[in-house]
Parts: structure tokens; C-alpha cells; sequence
């Protein structure tokens, strides 16, 4: 492996557990781990055999103090994570001690990791690919099962794989590009080629466009289906989005620090993740100007996959109702006529003329019904995309999906070319952009600027 400077960190969470991890990674991780570390039997961790672990103290060898009592992974490269000699230094769960032995390995001539360098040296010796990485963050922030197995999916390298195989019928029609800019002279060389170029390219534009059609399903496995519940004080909302989540609680997850006034929640509604918000507060501008609750939930109208309008069954069609049914046509509304078990005020024929197609479903939060009928809208919501989820492989980060669009129009370019009589050197420029933007993605042809700033991401000790 290369030689670069061995790097440490604490690659647990700080201060919580009841075990702690420092993880050093590099040439001089043994050697540094045999100035600090005395087993019982006075082993040397350098002459141990690969992927074992070794009981006994860490000790300031300057001053013979003992700092702590640990268990020591000895992993010799390539067969690591980072394909460098590994060692893994587990400590008891205080924050000052393993903070001690993390000093006392950066004073015996570690440096102290990056973001993600761990995970930057696995790409950068060859043992994963640049997607594989992403995937790897990918995976530490999955909050849903099927976001997770989208991750764990890009790890083993499915999307690599796909990718690769693109890129490598790209080089072969470049191949035949080749043999006609080399022998132009055989008349009948040019025609076979470019009619196996055509039928190539296409062949690869049809797969760059089945990969995008899966990125809006992607994106949503990944980051959940942005739903906003709108409506007037007191209609429900809340209860709405505690009916949903009591009923899901397995995968919910509290996203802290968000804004006083809104509510976000994870919600795993029939294997669709939603993040939830309930835009509450709405209430306390409501008394000054009508118009500011309609305006502030706009806002998050705006960046919503998916709107759940709150009706009161109770009440009349209200002005900002119908301003509500309005502002979100065009959307993916479904509209909830809440309170059912009250007497109808509501006209429901008013409401159907205004919900024009969008869906309709009727519930009693306070009686727990209609629940049902209200996740099945949502999950039809997500799945009418017509995608079947089993095997497809999903784009799903923005990054690869930006590439991959370029290079769908790249092919196109190469394409129209070819059916335009354009010269093919012409041609073999729109083609190589293709490869090398395809390359991107797995970071073949990528600029370290862009790998610097994906890994800086990271968290530390990843
Ligand atoms: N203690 C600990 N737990 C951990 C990690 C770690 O670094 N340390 N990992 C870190 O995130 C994850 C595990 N990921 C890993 C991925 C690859 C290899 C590895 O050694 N791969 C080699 C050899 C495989 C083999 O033995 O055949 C390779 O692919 O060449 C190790 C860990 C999760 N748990
Ligand atoms: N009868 C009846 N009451 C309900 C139903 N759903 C909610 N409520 C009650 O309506 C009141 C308001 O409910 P919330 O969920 O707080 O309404 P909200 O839309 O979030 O209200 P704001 O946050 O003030 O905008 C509460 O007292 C609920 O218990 C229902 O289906 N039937
Ligand atoms: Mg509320």
C-alpha cells in the first residue's frame, strides 16, 4: 500500500456506550501499538497472526502508567477495511480515558483522522469504488428498512456493477468507431458499423433511462416522501400525524433541531418512508391575517412530494379551504374530511367539485377509522409510479443522478449524429464524454476535489 501517515480516531459515538473504539490505520499502526500495549504474556501485536484480538493494559511509556485496560484487533493488510494494517484499540466507555489513549497514539506518531478517511483510503486503495463509499454514509443515515437495504445494495456494488457494464459497451462501440475512422476507404466496414453503433448506443440510452426512471423512487427511499398535512386550526392535523406514527411506531425516528413551530416525523407507512410535517403555528399568525397561515404553508408546499389536505366534516367549507384546494392543485393531494363521527356540516359535493381527481378519503382520528383507507392512498401514491421494487437496481443520490442525465444527453448528441451524417470523429468526442461521465459515479474519472468534499461528509472515525 501507499505510504501515507498512519491515522487514529475514536470510531464510536463520544461518550455514549459502554465500549469505545480507537481505530488506527497504516503502516506504523503495529508499531506504534507495540510501544503502548503490554499483554500479560508480553506478546508482540507485530508477530501476532492477522485478525486476532489480545487482552491486556495500555501504558504511557514515558511515565509506566497504566491508562486503561483494553482488548486489541490486530488486522494486518490487505484484508481490512482500508487494505492498510488496522488495529483496533477497544476501551471501557469513559470519555476521558479513551480520549487519553487516543493522545497517546496521535504522541507516538499518528495523526489524527479525517472525516472519513478511513473509508477515503477503502476507495483510494481500490477496495471499493466511489459509489460503494457514498453508499457507505449512504447506510449510517438510513432511517427506514428499505432505505437501508437501498445502501446496503449500492455497497456490494450493484450500481458499480451497472455502470461498469454501460461504460464497457461504450468502449466497444468506440471500437468500431475506431475501425471506420481507420479504414474509411471499405465502404462496406462503414455501413456494418453504423448500423451496430446505432443499435449499441440505443441499447445504452435505453438502460441510462430505465436507471433515471427508478431515481425519483430512489430519492424517495432514501430521504422519505416530504408529506405536509395543511389545514385550518383545529381540524385534526396532529392527530393525524400522531394516528400515523402511533400506528408505525416501530420505524419512527425524531429528527431534533428542527423548527419550534414544525413537527417532522419518520413514518414507515406500508414500506413508503414518509417525513411527515405537520405544520402547526399556522394557529398563532392566524388572528392577525387570515392569508399568512395559506402563505406559510405555500412554503411547504412548495418542497412537498405529497400533501395531506385536513377537512372538519363538522364545519362548513371555509374560505381558506377552498384557497388550500387551490393553491394545491396539480400536487399530489390527498384530501382527509376529518371528524366524521360529528353531524355533517361539510358539503361534500362542494368538495368533490373542488378536489377535481384528486383522492378523497374520509376518517374519524378521535375513532380510529379510516386509518386504513388513508395508508393504502398513501402507499398507491408511491407505488402507481409502476416500478416494481424487487430486484430493480435504484439511483438514488443526486450526484449519480445529475451523471447520469448528462450522459443520457451526451448519447443523444452521439446519436443524432450518427443518424445526421456528422463526421464520426465528432461522434467518438460525444461518445467519450459518455464514458467519462459515466466513470464519475464509480469515481474513474472524477476530480479529488469532489472526493475530498464527498468524504469530508463523513463523520469522524468513519
Ligand atoms: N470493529 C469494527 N467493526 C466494523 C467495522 C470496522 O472497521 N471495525 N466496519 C467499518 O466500517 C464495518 C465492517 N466493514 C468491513 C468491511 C471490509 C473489511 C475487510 O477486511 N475486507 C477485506 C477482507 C475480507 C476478507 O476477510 O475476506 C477485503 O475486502 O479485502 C472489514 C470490515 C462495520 N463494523
Ligand atoms: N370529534 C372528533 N374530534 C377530533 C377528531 N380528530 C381530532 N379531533 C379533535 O379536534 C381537536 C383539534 O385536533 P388537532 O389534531 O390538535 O388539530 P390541528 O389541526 O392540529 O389544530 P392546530 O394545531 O391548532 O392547527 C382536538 O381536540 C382533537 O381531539 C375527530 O375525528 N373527531
Ligand atoms: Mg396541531
Amino acid at each position: 500500500m501507499k505510504d501515507w501517515d498512519t491515522i487514529a480516531a475514536i470510531s464510536t459515538p463520544m461518550g455514549e456506550g459502554a465500549i469505545a473504539i480507537v481505530r488506527l490505520s497504516g503502516e506504523e499502526a503495529l508499531s506504534i501499538i507495540d510501544r503502548i500495549f503490554i499483554t500479560p504474556s508480553k506478546k508482540k501485536m507485530s508477530e501476532v497472526p492477522s485478525h486476532t484480538i489480545h487482552y491486556g493494559n495500555i501504558v504511557d511509556p514515558k511515565v509506566n502508567e497504566v491508562i486503561e485496560e483494553v482488548m486489541v484487533s490486530i488486522m494486518r493488510g490487505p484484508k481490512t477495511f482500508t487494505r492498510e494494517d488496522v488495529v483496533e484499540i477497544n476501551c471501557h466507555g469513559g470519555i476521558v480515558s479513551v480520549n487519553k489513549v487516543l493522545q497517546l497514539v496521535l504522541s507516538q506518531g499518528a495523526r489524527l483522522a479525517e472525516p472519513g478517511e478511513f473509508t477515503k483510503r477503502a476507495f483510494l486503495n481500490g477496495r471499493i469504488d466511489l459509489s460503494q463509499a457514498e453508499a457507505v454514509m449512504d447506510l449510517i443515515r438510513a432511517k427506514t428498512d428499505r432505505a437501508m437495504n437501498l445502501a446496503l445494495g449500492q455497497m456490494e456494488g450493484r450500481l458499480s456493477k451497472l455502470v461498469q457494464g454501460l461504460r464497457q459497451h461504450i468502449l466497444e462501440i468506440l471500437a468500431h468507431v475506431e475501425v471506420n475512422i481507420d479504414y474509411p476507404e471499405y465502404d462496406d466496414v462503414e455501413e456494418m458499423t453504423h448500423h451496430l453503433l446505432l443499435e449499441k448506443a440505443t441499447y445504452v440510452k435505453n438502460e441510462l433511462e430505465k436507471l433515471l426512471r427508478t431515481s425519483q423512487q430512489g430519492k424517495i427511499l432514501r430521504e422519505g416522501l416530504s408529506t405536509v398535512i395543511v389545514g385550518r386550526p383545529n381540524v385534526g392535523k396532529s392527530s393525524l400525524l400522531n394516528s400515523l406514527v402511533q400506528e408505525n411506531k416501530a420505524i419512527v425516528t425524531d429528527i431534533p433541531g428542527t423548527t419550534r413551530d414544525v413537527i417532522e416525523e419518520y413514518v414507515n407507512v406500508r414500506g413508503v418512508p414518509l417525513k411527515l410535517v405537520d405544520t402547526a403555528g399556522i394557529r398563532e399568525t392566524e388572528d392577525i391575517v387570515e392569508r399568512i397561515g395559506v402563505e406559510r404553508s405555500r412554503e411547504f408546499l412548495n418542497k412537498a412530494d405529497l400533501v395531506l389536505l385536513v377537512l372538519n366534516n363538522n364545519e362548513p367549507l371555509s374560505k381558506e379551504d377552498e384557497q388550500l384546494l387551490e393553491v394545491t392543485e396539480g400536487m399530489d393531494v390527498i384530501i382527509i374530511v376529518n371528524k366524521t363521527d360529528l353531524p355533517t356540516n361539510l358539503s361534500i359535493e362542494k368538495v368533490k367539485q373542488l378536489a377535481k381527481d384528486r383522492a378523497i378519503i374520509t376518517t374519524s382520528l378521535l375513532e380510529e377509522k379510516g386509518i386504513d383507507e388513508l395508508e393504502d392512498a398513501i402507499a398507491s401514491v408511491f407505488f402507481d409510479e409502476g416500478i416494481e421494487i424487487g430486484d430493480t437496481t435504484f439511483v438514488s443520490n443526486s450526484r449519480h443522478i445529475g451523471l447520469i442525465s448528462q450522459a443520457q444527453t451526451a448519447l443523444e448528441e452521439a446519436i443524432d449524429g450518427l443518424n445526421s451524417g456528422v463526421p464520426i470523429d465528432i461522434v467518438q468526442i460525444d461518445l467519450t464524454r459518455t464514458w467519462e461521465i459515466l466513470g464519475e459515479i464509480i469515481g474513474d474519472t472524477v476530480h479529488e476535489s469532489l472526493i475530498d468534499q464527498l468524504f469530508s461528509q463523513f463523520c469522524l472515525g468513519k
